[in-house]
């Protein structure tokens, strides 16, 4: 007898799909992405282990590659102006690994360009908080080598527009804090594989007037434990301070540990820092891009406040963009300091002169 279940529908949904394809990928499992009459197996080299490895290599009949995006390509000196995929047969796990993440890999002897399908699993591998390092094998749509994993079409990776903007809430609670009294802490849940995550509503600000808020993006080394490699855990709670001086205001405080790559290629690329790198050069080893952060979770928790005009605390014109892009209208900025040390005045420097960031950090070096 077959049951009408009304849980049917639900996996035609693309943020479903999405999700269940992460978590595949995060568990070492391969993914089939289709597109038309193309098709690709793939799995994320960061979350295989050697017999996984072998295993994928033995299933292609060594005919897998690996897909490396232009960061990674452009450090390991290949010429070329956009991801590339590296013949892997008779390469094993280690060899595969240097060649994805090692400081010093040798530059590979033959590469071609990367098909978009390669391209469009490494998006899913990012949103996994994979390292963008694909073991990709072309197959046929009938192939049944890799039947049980999970099947995609990569349009459904489209939908994942609609999933990344859709935010409920989910709890509004006060909660008092040491130095700025009785705040509001407001849930929300929603996005693509994101924690559930806070706005923090302090003082009490005007909801009629252009709000003072602050996006802080989370920052585990920072925010919690005091790190001096950057400047986040002073810039948390000036940002908070300026708020209530400001007459009350809010922060957004974001699941984008790492610049949105995780907590833990954040600590490969530190890895790499304290071998001499500048932060987006490390980021680049790893394949990653400068800044993998979104917004959509902000705009839509402002959204969910009733708020469309805003006063930001921010040093990064990339989020000031991307709330007038979400058609939040930003009256003005006003610069959030934090201090400068021995230890991040290069990260700094990184920021200011090659992501772009407002800062004075020569008069703040100065002024130390
Ligand atoms: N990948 C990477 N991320 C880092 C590193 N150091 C800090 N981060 C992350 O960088 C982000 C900093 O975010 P924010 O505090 O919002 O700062 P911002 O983008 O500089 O912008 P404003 O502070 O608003 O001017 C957090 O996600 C940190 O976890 C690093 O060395 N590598
Ligand atoms: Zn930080």
């Amino acid at each position: 007898m077959s049951i009408d279940s009304p849980f049917a529908r639900l996996a035609v949904n693309p943020a479903i799909e999405i999700e269940r394809a992460v978590s595949e990928l995060r568990y070492g499992r391969p993914v089939v992405l289709t597109e038309g009459e193309s098709a690709i197996a793939v799995s994320a080299l960061d979350a295989l282990a050697p017999d996984t490895f072998d295993q994928f290599a033995a299933v292609s009949a060594q005919q897998h590659v690996l897909y490396l995006t232009q960061e990674r390509a452009a450090r390991l000196g290949l010429k070329t102006n956009g991801p590339v995929c590296v013949p892997l047969t008779g390469t094993g796990f280690e060899q595969a690994s240097r060649l994805a993440y090692a400081l010093d890999a040798d530059r590979p002897s033959r590469f071609a360009k990367a098909s978009l399908l390669m391209e469009r699993s490494a998006e899913l591998a990012i949103t996994a908080l994979l390292l963008p390092a694909m073991v990709c094998t072309p197959i046929d749509a009938k192939d049944e080598r890799f039947s049980g994993c999970i099947s995609l079409d990569a349009s459904v990776l489209n939908g994942g527009g609609t999933a990344r903007q859709t935010f409920q809430q989910v709890a509004r609670t006060p909660v008092p804090l040491k130095d700025h009294g009785m705040a509001e802490f407001v849930v929300f849940r929603g996005g693509l594989a994101q924690k559930d995550q806070v706005a923090i509503i302090v003082g009490q600000p005007d909801f009629s007037k252009p709000m003072p808020i602050r996006i802080h993006s989370s920052c585990i080394t920072g925010d919690l434990y005091g790190s001096l490699k950057c400047d986040c855990g002073d810039q948390l709670r000036n940002g908070l301070d300026l708020l209530a001086q400001a007459g009350g205001g809010i922060l957004l405080y974001l699941d984008q540990e790492g610049r949105g790559t995780g907590i833990g290629a954040k600590m490969r690329a530190y890895g790499f820092q304290h071998r001499g790198l500048d932060t987006i050069d490390a980021d680049a080893e790893l394949g990653l891009s400068a800044d993998h952060r979104r917004y959509e979770a902000a705009v839509a928790m402002l959204g969910l406040l009733g708020i469309n005009n805003v006063v930001v605390f921010t040093n990064n014109p990339t989020k000031i963009a991307a709330l007038r892009k979400g058609g939040i209208g930003v009256q003005s900025r006003t610069p959030v300091l934090g201090r400068v040390t021995v230890e991040n005045e290069n990260y700094l420097r990184t920021k200011t002169i090659r992501a772009g960031h407002m800062l004075e950090l020569d008069s703040l070096v100065a002024a130390e």
